[in-house]
């Protein structure tokens, strides 16, 4: 369920009025996503998609939306945001802080083609480009200090050899900071339900609520580990092969980043199973998710503890 608040054509139409769109045809909520209320909006215009903002405060949107109308302009696929007459991507509407974004035809996928994971891997290379030359940025809320807070948090909801495994995995990424990688903007949550696809063709990238700045490499190690993940939490060599080339054709990897690309990869599970395991053992009271399973990036940590190829 994603409607968590209620938005009327009546309540709609005024605040349409704010923008040069047209009037409203229809409004019709989306059942998809976690954490924001979306609905689809059709003006004699066009279509778009409504986002009603449930944690974000109006003043941290600027980040978010000023990102993707500098990508969108730069090329990369991503759903942009309109202005509205005022020159603001954002305002308020029933209560929460809101905003209009381009409709993006087609569907995420949840089994991704090699083919498919080459146009994400490029895409996202394009975007870590296009990034560069973005005026603003954003510290990481969820790196490496979150997870060992976060960790200390979740140890005692764990089996022993499970906080053992953990606790060795953070004590050694704590050892390597890697500041000498190449840093920029990074989207810091490319799963497959954050892409969009319009049959075989990459329609966008959605959902920028985690972009911030960091390293690259980190970023490219977030989007193999789910685009090339089976159902059982293993990793598909031809889809992270496929992912990984298709990147690397667009921005070569750095030597130095080659080195540190195994260590990234599990640095990057990491980040997941930390945060689901603090999902589903803290969940806040009120906090309007639910718990994915944070198994499956413990067994991605573990196979890529045990692997020899990395596929560069
Ligand atoms: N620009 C867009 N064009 C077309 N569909 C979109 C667009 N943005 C969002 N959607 C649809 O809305 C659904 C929910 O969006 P999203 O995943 O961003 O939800 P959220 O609740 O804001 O984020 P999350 O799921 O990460 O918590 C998507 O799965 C997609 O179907
Ligand atoms: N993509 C995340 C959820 C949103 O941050 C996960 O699958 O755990």
């Amino acid at each position: 369920m994603s409607v968590y608040t209620t938005v009327t054509p009546e309540a709609l139409e005024p605040w349409l009025a704010r923008y040069d769109i047209g009037r409203l045809v229809a409004l019709k909520g989306i059942a998809a996503g976690v954490t924001n209320t979306n609905y689809f909006v059709t003006t004699t215009q066009g279509r778009y998609v409504l986002t009603l903002f449930e944690a974000l405060q109006l003043d941290e949107l600027p980040f978010y939306l000023n990102l993707t109308h500098h990508l969108s302009r730069h090329g990369v696929a991503v759903a942009g945001p309109v202005a509205d007459r005022t020159d603001q991507f954002a305002s308020m509407l029933a209560g929460k802080p809101a905003c209009l974004v381009h409709c993006l035809p087609g569907t995420d996928v949840s089994a991704p083609t090699p083919a498919q994971c080459a146009q994400v891997g490029a895409m996202l290379a394009s975007m870590h480009i296009a990034g560069d030359t973005f005026p603003m940025s954003m510290p990481n809320p969820r790196g490496p200090h979150w997870w060992s807070v976060t960790a200390a948090a979740v140890y005692p909801f764990m089996a022993p050899a499970d906080a053992a495994l953990l606790r060795d995995e953070l004590h050694l990424q704590n050892s390597h900071r890697y500041a000498y990688l190449p840093r920029g903007i990074i989207h810091a949550d490319l799963f497959r339900d954050n892409v969009l696809f319009d049959g075989e063709q990459i329609s966008g990238f959605i959902d920028f609520y985690y972009a911030c700045n960091d390293l690259l490499l980190y970023d490219l190690a977030i989007a193999v580990n789910d685009w090339a993940m089976l159902a059982d939490g293993d990793i598909d060599n031809e889809r992270a092969r496929a992912f990984i080339d298709a990147y690397r054709a667009v921005r070569p990897l750095q030597q130095a980043e080659i080195e540190a690309w195994p260590l990234m990869l599990r640095a990057a599970a990491i980040r997941f199973w930390v945060s689901r395991l603090y999902d589903l053992h803290l969940p806040a009271a009120g906090e309007l998710t639910y718990a994915k399973d944070p198994a499956a990036f413990q067994h991605v940590l573990e196979r890529h503890r045990q692997r020899t190829d990395f596929w560069l």
